[in-house]
């Protein structure tokens, strides 16, 4: 370990610290810990004692979690197989907190992006790839790994097989479903070699076969990313879908889209689950009617609402985690209290669901998705409830000491009886001490207990004189609460009374075992009923987020996917509406599959471009998830997949040119958009020369309106693009307006039809505070390129200018022309462009040539 220039040989770490530096190297570095211990603090003879990566915290679980639950876990492993030419992908996955396997198995294309939508879906914490695995291959899931915050680990080829090892290994870990073959290897997932083969190195990574608390525990299913709507990792960055890397938690409702419809999640189940559904944001409609019914029946009540939260939910434990340490008797009964707590809110829960009103179909589907579980749960443990009752000294347990009933047993009688006597004496030594010092007992001088330190004195801080210089009084320790101290007669009380707990605890520990073993046989209750809960929770968190905005969220209207709706009336960004200091315009957002299907969008930088395409992608993001949507209304038929790209300079494909990234990233768009899809483009050809950069946005809006047929939003800043909509139906215009009096720019974020006809670049740069002279030069050089372009003879021109001058000339000339005609006619609309085509060739004009080399081969594509 290095401390700037110096080594240091040891750190010396207490368990808080030990505990918190485990937690971010794991969870939040996504780091590996392995921990060395030598017996007898011999300096050579370091073994390895425990070890743990993010996808793999078994050995570290109960000290990780014990108060803290985690977000995210699983693992998964890749395995592609095939030729050169056609990639089949295999992922296994496995959840250990909820006892799941899954496997997928898909063809893919080169660039893997059908692997990347069914990881960024799964989000496990650590990726495992084969040694054997090409390295091109490797590299290419490091990229994207590193992106998403996973960890990649490296595993010898041969952990990935589907042997007869491995077939039996899944037998033993297997929990068959009703209907399920008993004979493992006929499983339908079984048939999925490639994905098999994934499967087993993480069976083999996780070590699950060596701990027989996992036997027949594992649900195994085919998981089909055809389900969910296809998000890829730049969609979620570029729509603030999740907090960066590295946040703890869900982040702030004005960060990201998870902070905010997380904003009143309570429950750790909660927190997964949402985090869940928004990598799997659903495409069929039922299931989302269905969520929408509870978040409009809880959005109306707000009492109803709070309370859940506040008085219900907050207080539920881990059910999930502690299901699981229950499940491998690893429980105590500190365990089963919190349980036990929990379990005795439901009943409030119940009630607030069951005085909810609403419309008959709304509440069926309140009933249906959150009552009647949620009361089925509670029926199941009502057994548990009444078993812990009858064993555990509740008024102890609610004071934080965990015991048996000294009923139970004839000793724990009289142990607890010692210690009765042990606390009178006790509180008889506070009234002489408090006597002796000159206060009042049980006023300015208490006698209190906590774990660590037994029972002790305390006065507050402005009593601290007392003590100066008082030998018979030793004090523990000072702080904020006060001074606590002890003396020989309490210390001495202290002991017998810790001896006396110690021996109950002994004497208790058999029939604590039987309790334990008694509450396995809930675990699979327990964990379900954490289900019913993260619903709840979630949903009510939707429902928050839906009513506390400054302007109500509305229920998005579904239709069938394909059946061409996109209409959002009077639409808000739904995080930077939050942000202070903003003082948001909201626009409509209304299109038309027929007719406006492909909108270029055009305007002044910072005009507002960015913030009412993504505001569009992330609405329709949030009504898939169930959620209302920051809109007076809202209306849009379900899609398949939303992609958004973001021009260069912030791509992911980090050292290839930023040209090159952008054409991959555009490339993989082009081949996953269906015209069920909804495209959002932003700055695309940024990254290489105007001639290249327009070439390439024109080549490719044209094929997304011609071919994909999908909606598409598609901000730019060339100019030229416009024409596009006099060129092929479905495409149109809109712009950001903007205003300038007197050399001022006014940004207006509103949108209206039609292109921008003014370039706002220097009045931009004017608002943020340019050094004057350079704006000047800037206006300068502006008008003069201006000037050049429209009144200098040709001869006064480079080349370049020149070629540019002409070449805008001729395409206006030909639009002009195009204009007039009858569009209808394929005829005469080919007659127009050979003749073009004719005379670009031989105008030996460098900017023209560029401009159809660059959508040529796109257009024959
Ligand atoms: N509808 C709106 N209401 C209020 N403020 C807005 C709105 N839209 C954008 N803004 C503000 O303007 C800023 C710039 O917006 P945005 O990035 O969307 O502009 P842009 O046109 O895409 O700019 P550029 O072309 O430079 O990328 C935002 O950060 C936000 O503060």
């Amino acid at each position: 370990m290095t401390c700037g220039q110096n080594q240091l040989e040891y750190v010396i770490l207490n368990q808080n610290h030990y505990e918190a530096l485990l937690r971010t190297l794991l969870l939040n570095k996504t780091y590996r810990v392995e921990v060395y211990c030598s017996p007898n603090n011999s300096s050579n003879n370091w073994t390895i004692e425990y070890k743990a990566s993010p996808g793999n915290l078994y050995q570290f679980e109960d000290l990780l979690f014990n108060t803290k639950s985690e977000l995210q876990s699983g693992i998964a492993a890749i395995k592609i197989s095939g030729d050169g030419k056609s990639k089949i992908v295999g992922v296994g996955f496995v959840e250990s907190s909820n006892s799941k396997m899954r496997v997928a198995q898909f063809p893919d294309l080169d660039n893997l992006s059908n692997m990347e939508c069914v990881i960024q879906q799964l989000a496990p914490r650590e990726l495992l790839v084969s040694s054997g695995m090409d390295d091109k291959d490797i590299s290419a899931i490091k990229q994207f790994a590193e992106h998403c915050g996973m960890l990649v680990t490296t595993r010898p080829k041969n952990t990935f097989k589907s042997d007869d090892a491995f077939v039996q290994d899944m037998g033993r870990l297997l929990r068959l479903k009703p209907g399920q073959s008993d004979n493992v290897a006929a499983l339908p997932e079984m048939k999925l070699t490639t994905a098999t083969q994934a499967l087993s190195a993480c069976i083999n990574f996780l070590e699950l076969v060596s701990d027989n608390g996992n036997f027949k525990q594992f649900e195994i299913s085919e998981y089909s990313s055809e389900l969910f709507v296809r998000i890829d990792v730049q969609t979620v960055r570029a729509i603030n879908l999740k907090p960066g890397v590295g946040t703890s938690g869900l982040g702030k409702p004005h960060e990201s889209i998870v902070g905010l419809l997380g904003q009143a999640v309570c429950t750790p189940h909660g927190q997964r689950l949402l985090l869940k559904w928004l990598q799997q944001p659903l495409r069929n409609i039922a299931p989302l009617q269905e969520r929408l019914d509870c978040v409009e029946a809880l959005n109306s009540d707000l009492a109803a609402m709070d309370s859940l939260s506040k008085d219900y939910l907050k207080g539920i434990p881990d059910l999930q985690y502690l299901a699981r340490k229950i499940h491998r008797k690893k429980a105590n009964l500190q365990d089963l209290y919190r349980i036990y707590q929990g379990v005795r809110r439901l009943s409030g829960v119940v009630s607030l669901l069951e005085g909810l009103s609403n419309s008959e179909k709304v509440l069926s589907s309140v009933k249906a998705l959150l009552l009647e579980p949620l009361k089925e749960k509670n029926a199941d443990m009502a057994n548990y409830v009444e078993m812990v009752e009858q064993t555990l000294d509740i008024d102890l347990a609610s004071q934080g000491e965990f015991l048996i009933r000294q009923e139970f047993d004839d000793n724990l009688k009289e142990i607890q009886s010692r210690r009765s006597e042990l606390k009178e004496e006790m509180e008889s030594a506070l009234f002489s001490a408090s006597r002796e010092l000159d206060l009042e007992a049980n006023k300015s001088m208490k006698l209190e207990y906590t774990a660590q330190h037994g029972f002790f004195y305390r006065i507050t801080l402005k009593d601290e004189k007392i003590l100066r210089g008082n030998k018979k009084f030793t004090i523990i320790d000072t702080n904020k609460a006060g001074i606590r101290f002890t003396n020989q007669k309490l210390r001495g009380l202290n002991e017998n009374y810790q001896e006396a707990s110690d021996e109950y605890q002994k004497t208790q520990q058999e029939i604590v075992q039987g309790v334990v073993d008694v509450a396995a046989t809930y675990s699979d209750t327990i964990n379900a009923l954490g289900d019913v809960l993260a619903t709840i929770d979630v949903l009510n968190s939707f429902a928050v987020a839906a009513s506390s905005s400054s302007e109500p969220y509305c229920r998005p209207l579904l239709h069938p996917p394909g059946s061409g709706v996109l209409k959002f009336k009077q639409l808000r960004h739904p995080c930077l509406e939050r942000q202070n200091g903003v003082d948001y315009v909201a626009n409509d957002a209304v299109f038309d599959q027929e007719k406006e299907r492909l909108v270029i969008l055009t305007g002044p930088n910072m005009g507002g471009k960015s913030t009412y395409i993504r505001s569009v992608a992330a609405a329709v993001v949030m009504a898939q998830l169930g959620a209302f949507v920051p809109a007076a209304e809202a209306a849009l038929s379900l899609v398949d997949s939303v992609l958004v790209r973001i021009g260069a300079g912030d791509s992911m494909a980090l050292g290839v040119s930023t040209f090159m990234a952008e054409m991959l990233e555009t490339s993989t768009i082009l081949k996953a958009a269906t015209n069920r899809s909804l495209v959002v483009i932003d700055e695309l050809g940024r990254g290489t020369s105007t001639y290249d950069g327009f070439g390439l946005a024109w080549a490719i809006s044209e094929n997304i309106a011609k071919d994909v047929g999908c909606f598409c939003l598609f901000a730019t800043h060339f100019h030229e693009l416009t024409a596009l909509a006099h060129q092929v139906p479905g495409v149109v215009n809109r712009h950001v307006v903007a205003k300038t009096s007197e050399g001022v720019l006014t940004l207006m974020y509103r949108i209206k039809d039609g292109p921008c006809d003014q370039s706002f670049g220097l009045h931009v740069a004017q608002m943020t505070e340019f050094p004057e002279q350079v704006l000047q030069r800037a206006a300068e050089k502006q008008k003069q390129l201006e000037l050049l372009h429209k009144w200098v003879p040709s001869e006064f021109l480079t080349q370049e200018d020149e070629d540019k001058k002409k070449g805008e000339e001729m395409v206006e000339e030909f639009l002009e022309n195009v204009k007039a005609l009858d569009l209808d006619d394929p005829e005469v609309l080919c007659r127009k462009l050979e003749e073009l085509q004719q005379k670009i060739s031989s105008s030996d004009n460098d900017f023209l040539k560029t401009l159809v080399d660059s959508f040529v081969p796109m257009q024959s594509s």
